[in-house]
């Protein structure tokens, strides 16, 4: 390494202290934790983020983000230059860069893995990192943080990209990469115009019907409602009610937002009784999740829940009804045939009864641990991978070689048979493709996924909403002094450590019917998270609450003092 280059480093790293006595590390979704300690955190991913630009000789992104956490709270992660998230392969070297105490030590860890990496870390190569964040009042300084990072690595630049949903960053940056434009109005451009030729290739017989074209969205008070009320005015066929924009004075995620909506199923905050029967969605903080939602009755809080594991069933549905349609032996043959492989994966956390109707359609199902890093890489092993936490967050991931196909195909029709059936299919199919975020699971273009199909079959959210009941369900969170000292395997559903707390969680799932329940440490948050699913609601929140008490007996602050 150059001795300017060490001396920018070192320099660059004694004006940002570490937090004394707390260990971050890259989670489910980078580093989280309150705001107030992430300076220099935030500040060692800025040159993180170089190294990696400088390793791949790629755009790479950076995204201060806390989601769905309380707004205090902020983040950081880094999005690669595929426009899926940083490989793992790195992220111990991301946890060993956040805990140096000294700039010295911080400087020796990357000499170290420069050496090892083989990064052109010369000062001669560039890197290039697009900067995003959320709406989060801390977002502007750690933002700061990112910058000085990056300008400490010699011929690394920044473009920051102002105020960002997450996974228009990933868009972004999977763009540049494929010399793409890379702008805002590109991706509103992108998403809009394909909307509009799946609404053109709605069929007749649904177009006429008189569906209710109206979806009524949560923002969360954070970045989605006011990148929504831009891109709504480029729909034709869709009008969206836009409530909780962060603009009327309301708190992010208080209240609000997806997760409150998937976790407790009440009302959020701006929903009222005049809104009985209507079609509903509730957006996260950075709009990387998605949830639907109708009131039943006006006397209660209490909402009907159209999760993740509905907008998965929904998307699998359509395109495996496209792809029957296109593969279709008609009346001109298919000599260049491709059977696409369809794939769905889910995580522990979807609701027993989708996996069960997913399977009952025929479908291929695949568990991974939680987070989408873990989804995103196996539903890119399909032709057509759809990937959806129960949370909401996911996506359709289609294969180069099935796309190529695809278009081939198309062409192939437009000349054979124009405006046939299988060219339709042919044509929505490579639509889906366009509309969905092919580098992250995306609020917005799932939304308008959700509102084109429920329109091409003429269905209301009740009507989707019973493809299949869900299994009465309850999640809880358990403070603990290491949530470390839990350890899983097979998908996360078996605690392996510590010992004796799988059979006492058995022992428990046994006395209900149709009980599952599994414990797992979060990767955002300081606690275990305990899912539980049994034949009745009573029976869930029991379960649930029974292996809470088993957690804090094994592992809680009352069990550390005896
Ligand atoms: C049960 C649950 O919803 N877990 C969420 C949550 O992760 P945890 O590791 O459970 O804290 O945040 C992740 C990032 O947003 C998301 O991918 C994941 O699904
Ligand atoms: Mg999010």
């Amino acid at each position: 390494m150059k001795e300017e280059q060490r001396l920018l480093l070192l320099h660059s790293s004694s004006l940002f202290f570490p937090p004394q006595g707390v260990k971050l590390s890259y989670g489910t979704a980078g580093f989280r934790a309150d705001a107030s300690i992430l300076k220099s955190t935030v500040h060692r991913v800025g040159i993180l983020a170089a190294l990696r630009s400088l390793k791949t000789q790629s755009v790479v992104g950076l995204m201060i983000t806390a989601s769905h956490n309380k707004v205090t709270d902020n983040g950081v992660k880094i999005v690669d230059p595929s426009g899926g998230m940083l490989t793992q392969e790195w992220e111990p070297f991301a946890d060993q860069l956040a805990s140096a105490q000294t700039p010295e030590a911080f400087l020796s860890l990357i000499t170290e893995f420069v050496e090892k990496e083989k990064i052109p870390l010369d000062g001669v190569q560039s890197a290039e990192i697009l900067l995003g964040r959320d709406t989060r009042p801390s977002g502007e300084s750690l933002l700061e943080a990112a910058k000085q990072g990056i300008s400490s690595i010699l011929g690394a630049i920044a473009l920051d990209l102002g105020i960002l949903t997450t996974p228009q960053l990933h868009w972004m940056v999977r763009a540049r990469n494929k010399g793409m434009k890379a702008t805002e109005p590109a991706y509103f451009e992108q998403i809009s115009s394909s909307f509009r030729c799946l609404v053109d290739l709605i069929p007749n017989e649904t177009k006429s019907s008189k569906m209710d074209n109206t979806v009524v969205v949560d923002g969360a008070d954070g970045v989605g409602g006011e990148k929504l009320e831009v891109l709504k005015s480029m729909l034709t066929s869709l009008v969206i009610e836009v409530r909780n924009t962060g603009k009327g004075g309301g708190l992010l995620n208080d209240g609000v937002g997806a997760d409150y909506v998937q976790k407790e199923k009440v009302v959020p905050r701006g929903f009222c009784s005049n809104d009985v029967g209507l079609r509903c969605a509730s957006l996260d903080g950075d709009a990387d999740r998605l949830v639907y939602f109708s009131l039943p009755t006006s006397s209660s809080r209490k909402i009907d829940l159209v999760d993740g594991d509905k907008i998965l069933s929904l998307f699998a549905l359509f395109i495996k009804e496209q792809l029957s349609i296109l593969t279709k032996e008609g009346t001109e043959k298919l000599d260049n045939s491709y059977h696409a492989r369809l794939g769905v994966i889910q995580t522990a956390y979807a609701n027993g009864a989708s996996t069960d109707y997913l399977k009952q359609s025929g479908l291929e199902v695949i568990f991974t641990p939680t987070g989408v890093k873990h989804l995103h890489e196996k539903a890119a092993q399909f032709d057509i991978g759809i990937y959806f936490e129960a949370n909401g967050h996911g996506t359709i991931l289609f294969s180069e070689s099935w796309l190529s196909w695809l278009e081939a195909r198309n062409n192939e029709l437009g000349l054979a048979s124009e405006g046939s059936e299988q060219q339709k299919a042919a044509l929505r199919l490579l639509s889906v493709s366009k509309l969905i975020n092919q580098a992250v699971g995306d609020a917005l273009s799932c939304l308008l996924l959700v509102e084109v199909i429920l329109q091409h079959k003429g269905w209301s959210i009740h009507k989707w909403n019973e493809l299949y009941q869900d299994l009465p369900s309850r999640q809880l969170k358990v403070k603990v002094v290491d949530r470390t000292a839990v350890a899983t395997a097979n998908a996360e559903t078996v605690a392996i450590s510590p010992p004796g707390i799988q059979e006492a969680i058995d022992a428990e799932t046994a006395k209900y019917p149709k009980g599952r329940c599994f414990i797992r440490p979060s990767g955002t948050e300081d606690v275990i998270r305990v899912y539980a699913e049994a034949s009745t609601q009573e029976a869930a929140d029991s379960l649930a609450g029974s292996v809470a008490k088993i957690v804090d007996r094994f592992l809680g602050f009352s069990s550390s003092q005896q």
